[in-house]
């Protein structure tokens, strides 16, 4: 059987980060981002159909963040239409991955809208990122073409960190590197000792 555990936490709280310590380990990582990123390229399948919503977001045969970012600055509310052209691709790349990996004893899935989006019952556990709110907003904002703005409004379409910290079966502090590192080897540990 292979422990499907979910990643999670708000952004900029360390996903990524920790994602690659569970790399680290061996253990398979499917990222949703990464994903979307996939899906956004040359040749992927969302490039059509976002083009057809945004047509200024089609830059040489790909979809273009920024110009994205853009658009949903003057119009926010194309975010959910966004959404619902976006997350059933995704949802499919996953259960891709899913599918080819059914031989590892424990696969990580790093997913930003799990609780929001996502059945908590697709994982047999799940883990949230979190460090503090001022430590976030720092990260986020020093990240090139992130505005204010922009990352008010991503958190407002995302559960508050509390709640997700509450639903959490392990919390991972991502404060500094060690202490993460710490917790994504005794959650590994614990999984598969019990599998
Ligand atoms: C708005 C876009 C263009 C910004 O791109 P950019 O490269 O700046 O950011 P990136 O994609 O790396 O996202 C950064 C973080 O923002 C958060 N986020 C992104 N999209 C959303 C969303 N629809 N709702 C809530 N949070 C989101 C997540 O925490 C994510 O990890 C991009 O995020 C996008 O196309 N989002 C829609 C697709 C989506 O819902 N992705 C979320 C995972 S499936
Ligand atoms: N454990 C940690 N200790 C110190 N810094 C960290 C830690 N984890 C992440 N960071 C830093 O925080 C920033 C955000 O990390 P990362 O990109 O992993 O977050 P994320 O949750 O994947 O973000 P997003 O939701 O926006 O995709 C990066 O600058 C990273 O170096």
């Amino acid at each position: 059987m292979t422990y499907k555990l979910g990643l999670t936490g708000s952004i900029g709280m360390g996903k990524s980060t920790t994602a690659q310590m569970f790399r680290d380990l061996g253990h398979p990582v499917w990222d949703a981002d990464g994903a979307v990123h996939r899906l956004y390229a040359q040749g992927g399948a969302a490039v059509a159909p976002i083009s057809e919503l945004v047509p200024d977001a089609l830059k040489n045969d790909a979809i273009d963040r920024e110009a994205l970012k853009l658009a949903l600055k003057t119009d926010p509310s194309l975010i959910e239409k966004l959404e619902s052209l976006v997350h059933p691709l995704v949802a499919q790349d996953r259960a891709d991955f899913v599918k080819r990996n059914s031989d590892s004893d424990l696969i990580i899935l790093d997913i930003p809208l799990l609780f929001e989006k996502s059945s908590d019952h697709s994982f047999d556990g799940v883990a949230v990122v979190s460090t503090d709110a001022d430590t976030q907003k720092a990260r986020v904002l020093s990240r090139p073409g992130m505005s204010e703005d922009h990352f008010r409004m991503i958190l407002s379409r995302q559960m508050p960190d509390s709640e997700k910290r509450d639903r959490a079966d392990w919390v991972i502090p991502t404060d500094d590197l060690e202490t993460a590192r710490a917790a994504v080897e005794r959650i590994c540990k614990e999984i598969l000792a019990n599998a």
